[in-house]
């Protein structure tokens, strides 16, 4: 087939197409590709704030489908295909990113956001070479994205409505499909069309030219790594495995778009780069989207902190919507101001703004109220008063130590207990938080057969609660320090079980541990160093019978750990710095502690998005 040589080469391959889309389907076979369609299942609810860029979050979710495919072939067949593609479409707006809306207001608020504005389209592909070592799957990955910008033109709500009624928006990325009725959205396009469609064609043949069509010694085109060679490039079109190459050369820099980290390091761009007609252009480096939005992502945190501390969304839950100048007036602050705060808290997809005004989004009545059961007020409160104000030492830190950057301010004990209304500050973070991961941490692993469990720095009770409402046999004691237990009441849920939880004071370093088959450790040991968490699995060793367990939750890394989930817990040891104190460890080395403390059989599983829970069973010393 001539007019797509680089296709070509894997046309006796076995191709497989990770994706549901019919729109990269037709792109990908009225280009000559045959392949099998085996749409993924991973779900698409990474992290998108732990990604440095939008395109960052789009070509890692288009890896993570492209994997669970092969995975899932190998593990069915034993046999995975030769290729894999994965790719996932997003669009971006003032940092947001917009994925396919859930029903037809989301699908309004998007279009809503797009209207009379330029928007970015960022597809991210993933080709994943398969082969079998031994019966176990390897793969190699090759990654890249591609940026197209999208101007809507003004749009009358009427015409917007008209067109979600038409149903087009539902299952397309930002609510619109240019292909079709969309079109009629857009004044004007700046890059590929079709990966706007939902993928790049021409940066992908592009990749697979460098990876099957290699340049050779002394050729002159060598230097144009970015372009489709010539048709006459190519001697041998029906050559199978990859014009004179043996290895796929992985790597390279794309054109409008680029590689994503994971990639083979970039090859160095020649002094101009080439387009598809020869003709040279300057090549300028892509625009720094994700590091501005880092210059900047403290404004947004600060501005989410200050309308929870401010009670914005309480007001907005109970009375909304409202007017900038109402709200204004129930939170008692200037009205210019509070309509700027409101405005960021929009832009931020916190707030929904119309002709009426103000109220809450769905995150925001779900998390941002104070009083709510998936509330993370408290978080938000205490990020501001306390964290915020440690991280602004953190230059400090990172060159003279945790103890100057603390400074007047002392250890985390002494300034979370030194008044009753820091302890509740403190507490109301963590019940926020332990109740989140709560049922998750509870329901990693069968605990039956446990009937006495103690969580050690349980605080507010949270997850005692929980293992209590789980296992109807379990009598679960919170043991955590009395500046704690003493505050512990006012959390209480009401009704069922509560006879099943009771709070002990001490410090598990110190005072005597009670008595209990199953021994808890969530979210604790990050804290510690070393010497004081081999201390403390000691102590719970030496109270543990033989059948007894430990389990410990943490936010530990997994080894084959998506970069995703990695990313985020990589911030955890800035924390660290600043409080001179613990450590993150991964599941692996918590699991070799807990082995190293008598205890056996030790089991690692996920628990939601954000925990790992590793059980170890006591040993007969
Ligand atoms: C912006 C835009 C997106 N889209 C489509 C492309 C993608 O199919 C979809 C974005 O969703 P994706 O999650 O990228 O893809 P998908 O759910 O359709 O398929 P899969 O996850 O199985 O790979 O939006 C259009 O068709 N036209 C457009 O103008």
């Amino acid at each position: 087939m001539v007019l797509c040589p680089v296709i070509g080469k894997l046309l006796h391959k076995h191709v497989v197409l990770a994706s549901a889309s019919p729109r990269r389907q037709e792109i990908l076979s009225n280009a000559g590709l045959r392949f099998e369609v085996v749409p993924s299942r991973f779900k698409e609810k990474l992290c998108k704030a732990s990604f440095p860029t939008p395109s960052a979050y789009a070509v890692e979710t288009a890896k993570q489908k492209a994997l669970e495919v092969a995975r899932r072939m190998h593990q069915k067949d034993l046999r995975a295909p030769d290729v894999v593609i994965g790719a996932d479409t997003i669009v971006t707006i003032g940092g947001l990113i917009l994925e396919k809306p859930v029903d037809k207001q989301d699908a309004y608020r998007m279009l809503s956001r797009l209207n009379g504005k330029e928007h970015s389209v960022f597809t991210g592909v993933a080709i994943v070479h398969c082969s079998d070592r031994d019966g176990r799957l390897h793969t190699e990955v090759l990654d890249f994205y591609e940026e197209t910008t999208v101007k809507f033109s003004e749009l009358s709500e009427e015409l917007l409505r008209e067109y979600i009624d038409s149903g087009e928006p539902m299952d397309k990325a930002g609510g619109y499909g240019i292909q079709a009725l969309g079109g009629m959205l857009v004044e004007h396009v700046r890059g590929d069309f079709l990966n706007v469609v939902g993928f790049p064609l021409n940066h992908f043949c592009k990749k697979l030219a460098q990876l099957y069509c290699p340049p050779r010694p002394g050729d002159v085109r060598g230097a144009e790594r970015d372009s489709i060679p010539a048709v006459d490039t190519f001697e041998d079109l029906s050559d199978l495995e990859g014009g004179g190459g043996s290895d796929p050369a992985w790597g390279g820099r794309g054109g409008r778009g680029g590689e994503e980290a994971g990639g083979a390091p970039p090859q160095a761009p020649g002094p101009r780069d080439a387009d598809l007609n020869g003709a040279a252009e300057e090549k300028r480096p892509p625009f720094p989207t994700g590091l501005l939005e880092l210059m900047e992502g403290f404004k947004a945190s600060k501005a989410l902190f200050t309308a929870c501390k401010l009670n914005v969304f309480d007001v907005l839950r109970d009375q909304g919507p409202l007017k900038a100048v109402d709200i204004a007036r129930k939170i008692n602050a200037s009205v210019c101001r509070t309509g700027r705060l409101l405005e960021a808290c929009a832009a931020l997809g916190l707030l929904h703004k119309t002709d009426a005004g103000y109220s809450n989004t769905e995150a925001a009545d779900l998390h941002l109220v104070s009083d709510s059961a998936h509330s993370l007020h408290g978080l938000a409160v205490y990020n501001d008063s306390h964290v915020w104000d440690l991280f602004t030492h953190l230059d400090l830190a990172a060159r003279d130590g945790a103890e100057q950057a603390r400074g007047a301010s002392g250890t985390k004990a002494e300034r979370l207990f030194q008044s009753a209304e820091t302890t509740l500050l403190f507490m109301r973070a963590m019940h926020g938080l332990s109740k989140l991961t709560a049922r998750d941490v509870a329901t990693a692993f069968d605990l039956s057969r446990f009937t006495s469990a103690c969580d050690l720095g349980g605080c507010t009770g949270a997850l005692a609660h929980e293992l209590a409402r789980e296992y109807p046999r379990l009598q679960v004691t919170v043991f955590d320090l009395p500046d704690v237990t003493e505050h512990a009441r006012g959390f209480q849920p009401d009704g069922q079980r509560t006879e099943h939880v009771r709070f002990v004071p001490g410090d598990f370093f110190t005072d005597a541990l009670p008595r209990a088959q199953l021994y808890v450790l969530s979210r604790v040991l990050h804290d510690w160093p070393d010497d004081r968490v081999h201390h403390l699995l000691s102590r719970i060793s030496s109270c543990c019978e033989p059948g007894g367990g430990v389990l410990v939750a943490e936010a530990a890394a997994m080894e084959e750990e998506e970069a995703a989930a990695a990313r985020r817990r990589g911030l955890q040891p800035l924390g660290a710095l600043l409080l001179g104190a613990g450590r993150p460890r991964s599941a692996r080395e918590l699991g070799q502690l807990l082995q190293r403390h008598g205890f056996r059989d030790v089991r690692v599983a996920p628990a939601g998005d954000l925990l790992r829970v590793v059980l170890g069973t006591r040993a007969a010393p």
